[in-house]
């Protein structure tokens, strides 16, 4: 846990007015990073987002107006380099840029020619994928969601399984296909087989779905051998972004018993562009809901372990406006993210600068509150009516964006948005001649 300092204060102002508007994302109190270019200066570099602005670390670290004490920090083309570094230059970096874009100081406000140099409007930036992700895992830790899972697909009596109480349940994701908000995602192709037949056909996917999921990066890993103690474990995370699993809910069905999901979700999982560090969160930290039975020790927790961020799924039809299909918020969920972690590396299991844990779907306790279509229809049973159209599952051409903030006293920490376009399957000829 953080202190709350200065940078946390409600009343602080930028000089960059569109940095105190009461709904903009990235306030003076936020401060995420990212990775952006340029159409004219295609370099990857890391920078902060500030109002509807891109302050360019690159430039203010080669002018000696940003240092941690150490070389080419930010003239990067991922975070990881400065990730690296530890909780205390996370600490440093965003003191010295709160310093340089508070209203209370001169060196950018009063030097036109310096500001010109180092703010990029967002409007002409181009945000890659921030981070370098060696490893992706994905949890299952809200209660509401594998509830209404298991009374779908088990036992509504029994919906829970017997471990899911006792411990953070996950499974190792793929990490080469976490692509940054925006990618087009294809509806991918694979094995389905309804109950009624005997064996399975080949074909597009036709159920499929989001999952609404934050995720958190690791800053500091752990060595091979040396788990991360339950109270330590926030010190590894750098920061939070917004993610969706999108979910191939057909080819899970079939090919999930008993391993877990393998091809239903490894052709994409996308991520926001932009870092929310874990010092920004501080000030929405929020009590976890009661855990019973009480977890073993090596999972007991002491202090507010939750945060309250407000999370909203909006679907939008080829040429319709977008509907939003959900509200719910992060405090909802069952297991913290430092038990999460904690349970990762208990075994062993060392992490890695920039490995990405998803928190499992985040539903809350009502349908327009869940994070996943699956949940919103009931599989199918209740269509969704949205701007242009009624749904079930996703269809071609659909786009689908996440969004996520912490609504503070007159201002918001936010996350931005993770959107995604569905592109059409593969042509079934691309299959081969088996078909
Ligand atoms: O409960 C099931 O059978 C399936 C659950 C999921 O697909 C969810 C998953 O990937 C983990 C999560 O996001 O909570
Ligand atoms: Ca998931
Ligand atoms: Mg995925």
């Amino acid at each position: 846990m953080t202190k709350l300092n200065a940078t946390h204060d409600p009343k602080q102002r930028s000089w960059l007015e569109s940095a105190n508007a009461p709904d903009c994302d990235f306030p003076i109190q936020n401060l995420p990073f990212g990775v952006f270019s340029t159409p004219t200066d295609p370099v990857r570099r890391v920078g902060v987002a500030i109002g509807d602005q891109i302050l360019d670390l690159s430039v203010l670290e080669a002018s000696g107006l940003l240092s941690l004490g150490h070389a080419q920090v930010f003239a990067q083309p991922r975070l990881n380099t400065f990730m690296a570094l530890g909780k205390n230059s996370w600490h440093q970096a965003r003191a010295q840029l709160f310093a340089l874009l508070s209203a209370e100081t001169a060196t950018l406000r009063d030097d036109l020619a310096l500001r010109q140099r180092v703010l990029v409007a967002q409007a002409d930036a181009i945000l890659h994928l921030p981070v370098e992700v060696p490893g992706y895992t994905d949890f299952y830790s809200s209660r509401e969601h594998a509830t209404n899972v298991g009374s779908m697909f088990r036992d509504p009596k029994n919906a829970l399984m017997p471990n899911w109480l006792e411990l953070p349940v996950g499974y190792n994701g793929r990490a080469s296909s976490v692509v940054v908000s925006g990618t087009p995602v294809r509806r991918p192709s694979g094995q389905l087989k309804a109950p009624d037949q005997a064996r399975p056909t080949f074909g597009a996917c036709r159920k499929l779905d989001i999952e609404l999921e934050t995720g958190f990066l690791i800053g500091e890993g752990n060595a091979l051998g040396e788990p991360i103690a339950v109270d330590r474990a926030e010190d590894h995370i750098f920061g939070m972004v917004l993610l969706n699993d999108w979910s191939a809910r057909d080819i899970q069905q079939w090919e999930y018993v008993p391993l877990g999901p393998f091809n239903a979700k490894t052709f994409a999982t996308s991520i926001s562009p932009w870092v929310v560090t874990m010092e920004a969160l501080e000030p929405f930290r929020v009590q976890q809901p009661a855990q019973e039975p009480e977890p073993l020790p090596y999972l007991r927790q002491t202090g507010a372990a939750g945060f309250d961020i407000s999370l909203e799924v909006r679907m939008q039809a080829p040429g319709a406006q977008p509907s939003v299909i959900s509200r719910t918020s992060f405090k909802h969920m069952y297991w913290s993210m430092a038990q999460q972690l904690a349970h990762h590396t208990v075994s062993g299991c060392n992490t890695r600068v920039g490995d990405l844990m998803g928190s499992g779907t985040i539903s809350g306790p009502t349908p327009d509150s869940c994070g996943s279509l699956l949940e919103i229809t009931w599989n199918g049973q209740n269509p969704l009516s949205i701007d242009g159209g009624k749904r079930t599952f996703i269809e071609d051409g659909d786009t689908l964006t996440l969004a996520g903030w912490c609504q503070g006293d007159g201002y918001r920490v936010g996350f931005g948005t993770v959107t995604g376009t569905i592109e059409p399957a593969l042509d079934a000829t691309r299959f081969g001649a088996a078909l």
